[in-house]
């Protein structure tokens, strides 16, 4: 895909990371243009990665080998059908969007499409993203390589066989950075409840996060259980606050918090 020209329809928070992590892996700028109704997130992004800008979806999709649909889910109809006139026959189509099914796709543009779903996260931006990728029989492999190649800038992919598994990814890796950082944040305001300053409780927090994460990364021959284990001493002070989380069902809380995640992705591709 060396030459290849992407166009983002929709500059929001995703487009931005995802933009970050091609442009930080060398991929020309000039070959990524993003599309917003409104400026100043387009001035932002030509400001930070030198990418082309503007207003004009369908010109800069007309122009596109690669179209990246990159708008909420309730606005994905309309943009896609503003489109209609365009011949996509020869693009690839890259959807990032929650909840709505490859199916759709074609109904929104009236005409067959070449369409791989994404469901990307934000850490994308620090190319330590986990982007899961859905493509049907009919994709090529030229084009899920050239997805791949794009999506891997911002860090790690997963292919699912089933278009329904990518819900399951939104659960796991496309919202649950948002988990993490309620937990973060619940964490830092104990912190400051117990008196300590704001920037300091927000370091410890953020320095046992990262380091948590890196040791469970760092040792894939250990179990989860074992890892807590290590830090958890017989009658000792860790002890006490995993068997409150224990008591408070915490585990119940996250199983419930993520099938409700899916149940809404499920909801959605009804709605849209
Ligand atoms: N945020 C996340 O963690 C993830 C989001 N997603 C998916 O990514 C998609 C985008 O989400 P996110 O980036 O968070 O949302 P944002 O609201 O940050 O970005 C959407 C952008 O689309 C722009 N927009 C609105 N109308 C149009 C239009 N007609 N043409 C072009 N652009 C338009 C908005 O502009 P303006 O603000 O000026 O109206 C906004 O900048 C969603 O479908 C979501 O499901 C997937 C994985 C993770
Ligand atoms: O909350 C959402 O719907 C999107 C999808 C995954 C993360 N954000």
């Amino acid at each position: 895909m060396t030459q290849a020209k992407i166009c983002f329809i929709g500059a929001g928070n995703m487009t931005r990371s995802i933009v970050s992590g091609i442009v930080k892996s060398g991929y020309p700028s000039h070959l990524v243009h993003a599309t917003n109704p409104s400026q100043a997130k387009l001035d932002a992004l030509k400001a930070d990665f030198g990418i082309e800008v503007s207003n004009e979806n369908t010109q800069a999709a007309a122009e596109a080998d690669v179209i990246v649909l990159s708008v909420k889910p309730q606005l994905m109809q309309q943009v896609c059908e503003q489109m209609q006139h365009l011949d996509l026959s020869n693009k690839l189509i890259i959807t990032i969007a929650a909840g709505i099914t490859a199916s759709r796709y074609s109904d929104y543009f009236n005409q067959p499409i070449k369409l791989i779903r994404t469901m990307p996260n934000t850490p994308t931006q620090l190319g330590v993203g986990m982007t899961g990728l859905y493509a049907d029989a009919s994709i090529s492999a030229e084009h899920k390589a050239i997805c791949q190649t794009l999506m891997q800038t911002g860090g790690k992919v997963l292919w699912v066989d089933k278009e329904e598994d990518l819900n399951q990814v939104i659960a796991l890796a496309g919202s649950s950075p948002a988990y993490f950082f309620l937990f973060i944040e619940a964490m830092i305001e104990s912190g400051i409840k117990m008196g300590m300053d704001a920037a300091n409780a927000r370091a410890l927090a953020e320095q046992a996060a990262l380091g948590a994460a890196q040791m469970v990364i760092e040792n894939q021959d250990l179990s989860l259980a074992t890892l807590r284990n290590n830090v958890t001493s017989k009658g000792g002070t860790t002890a006490q606050a995993i068997a409150t989380f224990e008591q408070g069902d915490l585990r119940g809380l996250v199983d419930q918090a993520m099938n409700n995640c899916v149940d809404r992705a499920e909801e959605m591709a009804k709605l849209f």
